[in-house]
């Protein structure tokens, strides 16, 4: 059995690895198949599970994991949120959410002259690629969480479906 990230971004990456140990872990390169800068719930889902098929599809025996950050609107507020897959070698496909965040006004407006939130974050920052350090989460909760951290809670939800799959420990 092998895993494989949909995604070069340690942060995605190191998430995995922690969250499966005992399994070999590697992050290729996968199209997610929606905007480079998801803007609803609905695409940065399908954002993660186009990354997890593609992965779990190329190769037999592996199980494909897709992680994918974008942002949606809840009335008139702009939320960072993240979504996960994981494909199972039968083509289970299971899904998970992330934390949301409410973004600043300022970085909206950046958004919506689509610029990608990578882009933006390392300008506000005054730090360079930030999207593979703490991420947006980290600047905004002020370092108390990173970006690796908030995608190990999302391989948590997905690996405890995938567990239950699987009647372990049962
Ligand atoms: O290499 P990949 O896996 O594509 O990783 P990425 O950093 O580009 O991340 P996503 O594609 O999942 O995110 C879509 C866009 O939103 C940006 N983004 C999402 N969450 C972010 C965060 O927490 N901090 C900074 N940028 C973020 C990211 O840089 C992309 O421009
Ligand atoms: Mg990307």
């Amino acid at each position: 059995m092998q895993i494989q990230v949909g995604s070069k971004n340690p942060t995605k990456i190191q998430a995995v690895k922690e969250m499966f140990p005992n399994i070999d872990v590697n992050g290729v390169q996968a199209e997610s198949g929606v905007s480079e800068q998801p803007f609803s719930d609905e695409e940065t889902r399908l954002g993660a599970i186009t990354r997890a098929k593609h992965c779990a599809i190329k190769n037999p025996y592996t199980i494909g994991i897709g992680l994918e950050g974008g942002v949606m609107y809840m009335d008139n507020d702009l939320y960072l949120c993240n979504w996960g897959a994981l494909v199972t070698p039968e083509n289970d496909i299971i899904t998970a959410s992330g934390a949301r965040i409410k973004i600043p006004k300022d970085i909206e407006e950046g958004l919506l002259k689509n610029v990608e939130l990578g882009t933006l974050m390392d300008t506000y920052a005054e730090r360079k690629d930030v999207s593979k350090k703490e991420g947006a989460i980290g600047i905004f909760t002020n370092q108390l969480i990173t970006r690796q951290e908030m995608f190990r809670h999302v391989v948590t939800l997905l690996k405890g479906q995938w567990m239950l799959l699987n009647n372990y420990n049962k």
